[in-house]
């Protein structure tokens, strides 16, 4: 979508080997709080997140809103020991940061600190329904295809455009990128309204619309894709002892992702060669944990690649016409 906003004569084809609902990003549970990629700059970083924040919050604040299963979601992050950081980086993009006060706190006695705010949160499955009704609306081509060589695509496209996610471990041969398997549950509790995250990262209570996503695991280097019964029960209890209200949950579903997950985004270049024959490619996977709170700023800098690709094709052509 960024590539036709930017680039209007562009015509662009999405080649998958899997489409919604059977892709990491239909797993995951769309909240945006940042996570950190430690070879990136924060301040790169936290423009990629507050894009996709300004762009979310006018989704949220539109008629679009639930059909795109985009809404603001308030709550808590809390710690058990507090962070040394007092502020993160992402402070001040969600709304009405602060710390939490002690009558709060009295909710979750085993911890000792906590951060209060307002974010959004994606129901991933109908955004990325709602994404597909939109590039079908501009005239993108969307075939289900695994590419298994990008070389495959020379001569019938001029720039390749990879966005494979875990996907590049084996299409371009990346070893830096590795998966970080995620369980999780979607359950039915819908008097559940407010958002806990327990600052370690391990679990988490996030309402959608429809569902609650109960939350996680992050396994290193597991590419198992089948849920386990034992963490699901894992998970259940962890969820049940920061909000005892969950015991009365149902409807469990589970599902498991894998992260994609580098030290940084590979958002770059790159002109491979073959035999003196060149093939333009720009590179955007490797979101880890953190995909959904930087798609936009992300997918915001890939479309630019292109144009920087597009601008280098025109300039071949014309010096090959002079
Ligand atoms: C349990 C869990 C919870 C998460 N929660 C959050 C959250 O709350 N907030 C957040 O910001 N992020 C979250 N994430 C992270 C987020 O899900 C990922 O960063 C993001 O989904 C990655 O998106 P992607 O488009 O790069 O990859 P994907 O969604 O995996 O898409 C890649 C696409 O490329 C295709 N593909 C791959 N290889 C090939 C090939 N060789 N040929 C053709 N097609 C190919 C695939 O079929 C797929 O359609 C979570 C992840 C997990 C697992
Ligand atoms: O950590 C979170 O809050 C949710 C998430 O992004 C993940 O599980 O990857």
């Amino acid at each position: 979508l960024c590539i036709m906003e930017t680039c209007p004569n562009c015509s662009v084809t999405i080649l998958s080997e899997q489409f919604s609902p059977n892709t990491t990003s239909d797993v995951a549970a769309g909240m945006l709080i940042p996570h950190t990629y430690p070879d990136t700059p924060i301040h790169v970083q936290k423009q990629w997140f507050k894009e996709t924040f300004t762009y979310l919050f006018a989704i949220s604040n539109s008629a679009e809103a639930s059909e795109a299963g985009i809404h603001l979601v308030s709550g808590w992050q809390v710690f058990k020991n507090t962070p040394k950081e007092e502020l993160p980086f992402w402070s001040d993009v969600v709304l009405g940061f602060r710390p939490m006060s002690k009558a709060e706190l009295q909710k979750f006695p085993q911890h000792q600190s906590g951060q209060a705010f307002t974010t959004l949160k994606c129901d991933c499955p109908p955004y990325l329904s709602w994404l597909e009704k939109r590039l079908k609306a501009a005239g993108v081509q969307m075939y289900t295809r695994k590419v298994a060589d990008l070389w495959e695509l020379h001569g019938k496209y001029d720039i390749i455009v990879n966005c494979a996610g875990i996907g590049a471990h084996q299409l371009v041969g990346d070893k830096k990128l590795l998966p970080v398997r995620g369980q999780v549950l979607k359950v039915h509790a819908p008097w559940v309204k407010n958002f806990i995250r327990d600052g370690d990262g391990l679990t988490y209570i996030y309402p959608g619309i429809h569902r609650i996503t109960l939350g996680g695991t992050r396994e290193k280097e597991n590419w198992t894709l089948s849920p386990d019964p034992g963490t699901t029960k894992d998970i259940f209890d962890r969820c049940c002892s920061l909000e005892p209200s969950l015991w009365g949950a149902q409807d469990i579903q589970v599902k498991v992702g894998l992260r994609p997950s580098r030290q940084c985004v590979r958002l770059q270049r790159e002109v491979l060669s073959q035999g003196g024959v060149k093939l333009l490619v720009v590179h955007n996977y490797g979101h880890g944990a953190g995909g959904f709170s930087v798609h936009r700023g992300t997918a915001k800098e890939a479309a630019g690649l292109v144009g920087e690709c597009i601008a280098a094709l025109q300039g071949s052509s014309s010096k090959a016409k002079l």
